[in-house]
C-alpha cells in the first residue's frame, strides 16, 4: 500500500494529543516549559554542532544543549526552519546559536560548514547527526529515486559529516565526539526499508570507526529512537499514526526533550567511556510490536498485529 503524496500536514497543538489520537510533538511552548536533570553550566565551553535542527529532536537538543551552557551551531536545508530555533535560543537562553543552512548530501557544503564552526567557535566538542527521514511505502513499490534520496541522506550524508569531523579533528589533534541519530531497526522495519538499511549502516559504520578513530579520542554512538512525536509524523498517514504509541508494551509516544536529554548526556564528560554503542529508545518496541507506518496490510490485519 503506498502513503498518499497529498498528505496535508496539520498544526500541532498540544490541545489535540491523546492517547488515541496522532499528534507532531512539542511545539515551542511546551519546549520551553521542558525541565532538565541536568546541572545548569554541564556543557559551558563545549560547541555542538546539530544536524537537522530547525524542527524536532534537532531543535530540541539545540535548546537544552544552549541551556546547558554550550556552544550551539546547527545546519539543515531550510533557513527559516534554523531561524525558528536561533531566535528560540536567543529568547529563552540568550544566546547566538550559528546557523548555517547546509544540505548534508553535498559533501563540499560540509567542508564548508565545519570549518565554519571551527572558525566561529575555535573547535567542535559534539557533532550530532540528526538531519534524516523517510517516507513510508512497501520495499516493492520503492522508485530508484527515491531510494537513493533515502540512502543519500541517512547513509551518506552522515557519513560525510563524521569524515570531515574526524579528519579536522585529526588535524588539530583534538577529542572528538560523535552522536548518531539513527532508528530501532533490530528486528527489520516494514514499510521503512530504504531507512532501515540506511541506518543499520550507520550503526555499523559507527561501531566500526569507535575502534578505528579511538587513537584520537574520537568517540561515536548511535541513539536508536523508536516512536517519538515531532513535526516529523507529517510524513505518515492518520491511520498509522494513531497506531504508532500501540507498538510498544509501554502503549506511549516519546517526545524530542527524551532524545534531546540522551544527546546532552553524550555530549557530557559521565559518557566519556561510552564508545561504539547504541542506545535505543523506544519503551521496549524492540522487544515487542511493529509500528506499520503505511497502515497494516491485510495479510497482517487477520492477525490482530498491533
Ligand atoms: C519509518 C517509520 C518510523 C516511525 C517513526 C519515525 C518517524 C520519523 O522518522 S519522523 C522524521 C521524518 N522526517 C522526515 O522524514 C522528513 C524528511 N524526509 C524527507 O525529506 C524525505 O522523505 C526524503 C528523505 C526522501 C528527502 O528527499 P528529497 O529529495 O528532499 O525528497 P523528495 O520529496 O524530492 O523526494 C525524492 C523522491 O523520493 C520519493 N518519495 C518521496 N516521498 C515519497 C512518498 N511519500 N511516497 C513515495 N515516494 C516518495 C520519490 O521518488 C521522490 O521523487 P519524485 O517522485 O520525483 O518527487
Ligand atoms: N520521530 C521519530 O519517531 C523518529 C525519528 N527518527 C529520526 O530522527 C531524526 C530527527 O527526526 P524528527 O525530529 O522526528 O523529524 P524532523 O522531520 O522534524 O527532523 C528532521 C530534520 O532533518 C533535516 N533534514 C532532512 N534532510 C536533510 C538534508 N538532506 N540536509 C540537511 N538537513 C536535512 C530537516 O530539515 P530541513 O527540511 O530544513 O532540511 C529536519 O529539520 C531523523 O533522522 C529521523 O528520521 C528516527 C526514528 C524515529
Amino acid at each position: 500500500m503506498n502513503a498518499p503524496r497529498s498528505f496535508t500536514p496539520k498544526t500541532f497543538r498540544p490541545e489535540d494529543d491523546g492517547p488515541d489520537r496522532p499528534a507532531r510533538g512539542l511545539d515551542e511552548e511546551a519546549l520551553r516549559q521542558q525541565s532538565t536533570i541536568y546541572r545548569e553550566g554541564m556543557l559551558d565551553g563545549k560547541t555542538l554542532l546539530v544536524s537537522g535542527a530547525g524542527s524536532g529532536m534537532g531543535k530540541a537538543a539545540a535548546l537544552l544543549a544552549a541551556r546547558l551552557g554550550a556552544n550551539v551551531a546547527i545546519c539543515g536545508r531550510d533557513p527559516d526552519k534554523l531561524q525558528s530555533t536561533v531566535d528560540l535560543v536567543r529568547d529563552e537562553v540568550g544566546t547566538d546559536v550559528l546557523a548555517v543552512p547546509t544540505n548534508i548530501r553535498d559533501p563540499e557544503a560540509i567542508e564548508t560548514l565545519i570549518g565554519t564552526v571551527h572558525d566561529h567557535f575555535g573547535g567542535l566538542d559534539t557533532l550530532v547527526n540528526n538531519a534524516g527521514g523517510q517516507f513510508p511505502q512497501d520495499a516493492i513499490d520503492f522508485s530508484r529515486k527515491g531510494w537513493l534520496a533515502v540512502i543519500d541522506t541517512n547513509l551518506n550524508g552522515t557519513w560525510w559529516m563524521m569524515q570531515e569531523a574526524a579528519k579536522r579533528w585529526r588535524a588539530d589533534g583534538k577529542p572528538g565526539n560523535i552522536v548518531n541519530i539513527v532508528a530501532n531497526v533490530e528486528r527489520g522495519m516494514p514499510q521503512a526499508a530504504h531507512t532501515c538499511a540506511a541506518r543499520a549502516g550507520v550503526i555499523y559504520l559507527s561501531k566500526t570507526l569507535a575502534t578505528e578513530w579511538a587513537q584520537w579520542n574520537i568517540r561515536v554512538n548511535c541513539i536508536g529512537p523508536g516512536v517519538i512525536e515531532t513535526e516529523g509524523f507529517r510524513m505518515y498517514p492518520e491511520e498509522a499514526l494513531a497506531r504508532f504509541h500501540k507498538a510498544n508494551p509501554m502503549k506511549m509516544r516519546g517526545n524530542a526533550w527524551d532524545v534531546a536529554e540522551a544527546i546532552a548526556y553524550l555530549a557530557s564528560p559521565a559518557a566519556r567511556f561510552i564508545n561504539g554503542d547504541l542506545i535505543i529508545m523506544d519503551g521496549g518496541q524492540a522487544q515487542w510490536g511493529v509500528i506499520w507506518p503505511a497502515g497494516i496490510p491485510d495479510y497482517f490485519r487477520e492477525d490482530g498485529a498491533a
